[in-house]
């Protein structure tokens, strides 16, 4: 694993580990977009609490974002007005400022269940502009990453699948979801796992204990290619 450790030692280390992390971001995008006139770059996020301040600082970054297409990791398969709708999390605190001229892509449809919609959503996710310039993943405290889930119905199908996307339920969770799969996860020039607390660095550190017991703490899938670790505890 070739982990390049980002970490704060200011008084507020999340926040200046979110502003790193965007500096970060920020380079990648415009180096990406600096590649022809026409090239647009595919940013990936993730939902949860951590990202907050990393969109508040990356979003008035001065680049081109009209040629930026956004879309996310992982989703709860809710309406996006819902307040644990990773789209409405993205829309409130993303696409602000510069960034509201990026192009969002929700991983969501008018179907009432992941299974059902799941296809229509891989395919127009799949026409974005792969590889992406960078995934961000989070990390919960049983080591999922995206939404693959130790306890998830579907992991082996997204741990192997080639589809883009792939539908998720977890007795661990309750809204049924849906995840990129890791092969699409892996299609990107820049992987960032962005984690605070030091309940998750301990869960990392177990991770990096053992990397090949991926259902164990799917994070694993990850760990054994370039990372960019951006921690703060
Ligand atoms: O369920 C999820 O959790 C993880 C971590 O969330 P956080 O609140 O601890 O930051 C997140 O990365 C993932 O996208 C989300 O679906």
């Amino acid at each position: 694993m070739a982990v390049d450790m980002t970490q704060s030692t200011t008084q507020d280390p999340r926040q200046q580990t979110a502003e790193s992390l965007a500096e970060y971001l920020a380079a990648a995008l415009t180096a990406d977009l600096a590649a022809s006139p026409e090239a647009r770059a595919l940013l990936v996020v993730s939902g949860g609490s951590t990202p907050k301040p990393l969109f508040a600082a990356l979003r008035d970054k001065p680049l081109d974002w009209s040629r930026v297409d956004i879309t996310l990791a992982d989703e709860r398969w809710v309406s996006e007005d819902a307040d644990d709708s990773n789209a409405r999390f993205v829309r409130e605190h993303l696409l602000k400022g510069a960034a509201a001229a990026a192009t969002f892509h929700p991983l969501t449809s008018a179907e009432a269940e992941p299974e059902a919609g799941c296809g229509e959503v891989s395919a127009r996710i799949a026409a974005l502009s792969w590889p992406a310039s960078a995934v961000i993943l989070g990390m919960g405290g049983d080591g999922h990453t995206a939404s693959l889930f130790p306890d998830g119905d579907r992991l082996q199908e997204a741990l192997t699948s080639r589809d883009c996307c792939v539908p998720m339920r977890a007795p661990s969770v309750p809204q049924a979801r849906i995840t990129l799969s890791l092969e699409r996860l892996r299609q990107t020039r820049r992987t960032v796992l962005h984690l605070t607390g030091t309940d998750k660095q301990a869960v990392l550190s177990r991770a990096l204990g053992d990397i090949e017991a991926v259902s164990e703490l799917p994070i694993r899938a990850f760990l054994s290619a370039p990372l960019a670790l951006y921690w703060a505890p």
